[in-house]
């Protein structure tokens, strides 16, 4: 609760990804002991891991993936520079509560070891003045959003401010589906071998949807959809938020949009490249561009001697940007091809570290929820 001398906290208001944040939700890493990589995590990755799963993901057919707790010490460092740079920048960061242990989770039909609550863009949509819990699709993930609590409780007690949830699915042996990769005639057996979750009869494909799988502009806000989990997700939010307009994206990429498209001013975009202009509506399609640069694999930190190379992110992770305002952003000192980029556009960029940003599938941008910007339900798709 409030303290009766604390200043009140500042209405939720977040209808775009670029007007100037006030304040915002920052990740925390503490007990990232493990992957939990069950058939859910498997999926949900399977761009990125389908080529080492049976390697490194599951050397005896465990489903814990240990991570070296020197890698999570370094990413909390490299987190609270992220913090620090906010704060200079005038933003006022809150953070989730701390999971305080090692949390193993159990629902009638599996178990996982629980993720903390480190990619908070990912659970969550800010739509305006409403919080919207999405769908999870991880299993290791479903109760990430309970960390959150304290932060939401905030807002809603403040007032103004409404809070919805999308169905919690069960997650249980058919939920997911794996059409996104059958269609393009990739075998989804290594994630779907070994599934360990039981069945509830009759239920079938569910509603599972993740926040970071939208980009927000105002009234409008893009939405991709690449099976049928999603395209649920995107009826009910039709259903529920009718005073925001929903574009399908076409399965622009799996699941996430965020290290391909950020929009980064009304009219001009980040995209990683020319090939995804296609999937846009049209009134983005004449919005000027800047493409990812061509980054060096020394921007990388090598992990061989660790023997921990599962990369769940790929290499275009730091498009992952958190704009402050429509002039200055927060950019990954470690792409500084991209620094460069931004500047000779005339933006200021504030560089901050993350060196894993590979390992831990998230970017500046997933790491954050911006609760508080200035602008309201512009058009900007005209
Ligand atoms: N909100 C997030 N966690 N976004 C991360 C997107 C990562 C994307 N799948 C990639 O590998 O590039």
């Amino acid at each position: 609760m409030p303290q009766p001398n604390s200043a009140p906290p500042p209405a939720l208001n977040s209808y775009d990804e670029f007007t100037r944040l006030d304040e915002v939700v920052l990740g925390r890493a503490e007990h990232y002991t493990d992957h939990h990589t069950d058939t859910s995590w498997r999926l949900f990755f399977y761009d990125n891991v389908a080529p080492v799963l049976g390697q490194q993901a599951s050397p005896s057919g465990e489903e814990l993936l240990p991570i070296p707790p020197q890698l999570v010490d370094e990413l909390n460092e490299d987190i609270a520079g992220l913090a620090d740079a906010l704060t200079a920048c005038g933003v006022n960061v809150l953070r989730p509560a701390a999971p305080g242990k090692d949390v193993d989770i159990r629902s009638p039909y599996w178990d996982a070891r629980a993720t903390p609550p480190l990619n908070v863009r990912d659970q969550t949509i800010i739509l305006g003045t409403t919080i919207v819990e999405t769908a999870p699709h991880v299993r290791a993930r479903i109760f990430e959003n309970d960390l959150l609590k304290p932060v939401f409780y905030r807002y809603y007690e403040a007032g103004g401010a409404n809070w919805l949830s999308m169905p919690r699915p069960a997650l249980a042996r058919d939920s997911l589906d794996t059409g996104y990769f059958t269609r393009q005639g990739l075998d989804v057996a290594r994630a779907t071998e070994g599934e360990m979750a039981g069945v509830i009869e009759g239920l079938g494909l569910e509603m599972v949807f993740d926040g970071a799988q939208c980009m927000r502009l105002g009234r409008d806000v893009l939405v991709n959809v690449a099976n049928h989990n999603h395209e649920l997700a995107l009826r009910w939010l039709r259903d529920n938020l009718r005073d925001l307009r929903f574009h399908r994206l076409d399965a622009m990429a799996d699941n996430h949009i965020d290290s391909v498209l950020v929009p980064l001013r009304p009219g001009l975009m980040l995209l990683r490249s020319p090939e995804y202009l296609k999937f846009l509506p049209k009134a983005m399609q004449s919005w000027d561009v800047i493409y990812a640069p061509e980054t060096d694999d020394s921007n990388f930190p090598d992990y061989s001697d660790l023997g921990f190379v599962i990369p769940i992110g790929s290499r275009y992770m730091d498009i992952n940007l958190l704009s402050v305002d429509e002039d200055t952003v927060i950019v990954n000192s470690l792409y500084p091809e991209l620094i460069d980029v931004l500047e000779r556009r005339g933006f200021t960029v504030v560089p901050v570290r993350h060196r894993h940003r590979r390992l831990f599938g998230g970017g500046f941008h997933c790491f954050t929820l911006d609760t508080v910007r200035r602008g309201g339900p512009e058009e900007y798709l005209i």
